[in-house]
C-alpha cells in the first residue's frame, strides 16, 4: 500500500496521517509515504505505484488530491484508497467513509472495492483533467479562485462562505452556453456533478449515481429574479439540503457536456480576455470552454463494507 499524502491540504493533517498509521501498524500493514511536492505530483506518484503493482493506493488529503491519485490509477488495477484529510472532503461524505482517521484507515484494511467513475475535462489548451466529483462554471468557480489559501486553512469551509458573500457582490455573472448531449442551454452558472453532494455534504443532485458514467448537470437561469439574488439563495438554501428545490435551477442528466462562453461573456464581466472560470473538485481549473464526458473506465474505490452492501 501507498499512500500519498499532500501537506498543503486540510489542517491537521500530520496529527491525522500519524493516527492513521497507527491503526494501519496495528492491523499489520506497513505503509509506505509519499509526500506530493508540488500540484499534480500525486497523479505521478499514483501511476508509479501502480505500475509497481501495489495493490492499493491512498490519496490522503481532499477532493483535489483524490483525482490526482485517481488520473494515476486510471487504466490500471490498482484500488483507490481515501484518507479525507482535506477541507471539504465532498467525496469521503458522498461515499459514506468516516471522517475520523483511525475508522478511515480501517476501511483501507478491512473494508471492500466499489466502482467510481470519473469525469474527464478538455480544455482548448489540450490539456485534460479527470475529475471524481463536480467540476463547475460561473460564480462558484469564481469564488474558488479568489479564495486566500491562508484563509482556508485557517478556518476551513467557513472561507467559501466568506468569499461566497464577498464574490456575489462582485462578479458579473456573465452568460455562457452548456450543451448537454447536444441541447444548448443559456445559463450563469452551472455544476456537473458526478455525486449528489456538494461543499461538504449539503445535497446538489439527488439522482447522482457515482459509480456509472455520465453527469447530473445542474443549471442555474437567474431567470426572473436575477442570478445575483439567485446566488444569494441558493446559498442560503444549500445548507438546508433546499438548493435543488430553488428557483431557476434545473436538474439534467446529460452524457457528454460542453460549456462555452458566449459571445459577450468577456464584455459581460467587465475584464476583455477574462471569461467564465472553472473549478474542478473545488481547485481553480482555468476558464472556459471545457468539454466533459466520462473517463474511459471505472476505478475501484475502497468503502467500508456495511456502505458497499447498501448499494
Ligand atoms: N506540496 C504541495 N504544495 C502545494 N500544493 C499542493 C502540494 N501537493 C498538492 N498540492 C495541491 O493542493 C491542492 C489542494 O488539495 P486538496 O484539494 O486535496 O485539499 P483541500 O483543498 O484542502 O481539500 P478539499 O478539496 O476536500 O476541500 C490540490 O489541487 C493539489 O494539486
Amino acid at each position: 500500500m501507498l499512500i500519498v499524502f499532500n501537506p498543503a491540504a486540510g489542517s491537521r493533517r500530520r496529527r491525522r496521517l500519524a493516527r492513521a498509521l497507527g491503526t494501519l501498524a496495528e492491523a499489520g500493514i506497513l505503509a509506505r509515504v509519499a509526500e506530493t511536492l508540488h500540484p499534480g505530483h500525486a497523479t505521478l506518484l499514483a501511476r508509479g505505484a501502480a505500475g509497481e503493482g501495489i495493490g492499493v493506493v491512498v490519496a490522503a488529503g481532499g477532493d483535489g488530491t483524490i483525482a490526482e491519485v485517481a488520473a494515476g490509477l486510471a487504466g490500471s488495477a490498482a484500488r483507490l484508497g481515501i484518507l479525507p484529510f482535506g477541507t471539504a472532503n465532498v467525496l469521503a461524505w458522498e461515499l459514506g467513509l468516516p471522517p475520523r482517521p483511525e475508522a478511515a484507515a480501517a476501511v483501507l484494511s478491512g473494508g471492500q472495492a466499489r466502482r467510481l467513475w470519473p469525469g474527464l475535462a478538455r480544455f482548448a489548451d489540450g490539456s485534460e483533467r479527470l475529475f471524481v466529483q463536480m467540476l463547475g462554471a460561473g460564480f462558484d468557480a469564481e469564488v474558488v479562485a479568489r479564495l486566500d489559501p491562508g484563509l482556508k486553512r485557517r478556518i476551513g469551509r467557513g472561507a467559501y462562505v466568506l468569499q461566497g458573500m464577498r464574490e456575489l457582490g462582485r462578479y458579473r455573472f456573465p452568460r455562457f452556453n452548456a450543451v448537454l448531449d447536444g441541447q444548448a442551454e443559456e445559463v450563469v452558472s452551472a455544476i456537473v456533478s458526478k455525486g449528489r453532494l456538494y461543499a461538504g455534504r449539503y445535497l446538489l443532485a439527488p439522482a447522482a449515481r457515482p459509480g456509472e458514467a455520465g453527469f447530473e448537470v445542474v443549471l442555474f437561469r437567474g431567470g426572473a429574479m436575477g442570478a445575483r439574488l439567485q446566488a444569494a439563495l441558493c446559498g442560503a438554501a444549500l445548507p438546508l439540503d433546499l438548493l435543488p428545490r430553488m428557483p431557476g435551477v434545473e436538474l439534467r442528466r446529460a452524457w457528454r457536456v460542453e460549456l462555452r462562453d458566449g459571445p459577450m461573456a468577456g464584455y459581460a464581466a467587465g475584464s476583455i480576455g477574462r471569461t467564465v472560470p472553472v473549478q474542478a473538485d473545488g481547485d481553480p481549473a482555468g476558464m472556459l470552454p471545457v468539454m466533459l464526458e466520462s473517463a474511459a473506465g471505472p476505478i475501484e474505490v475502497m468503502l467500508p463494507c456495511a456502505r458497499v452492501a447498501e448499494r
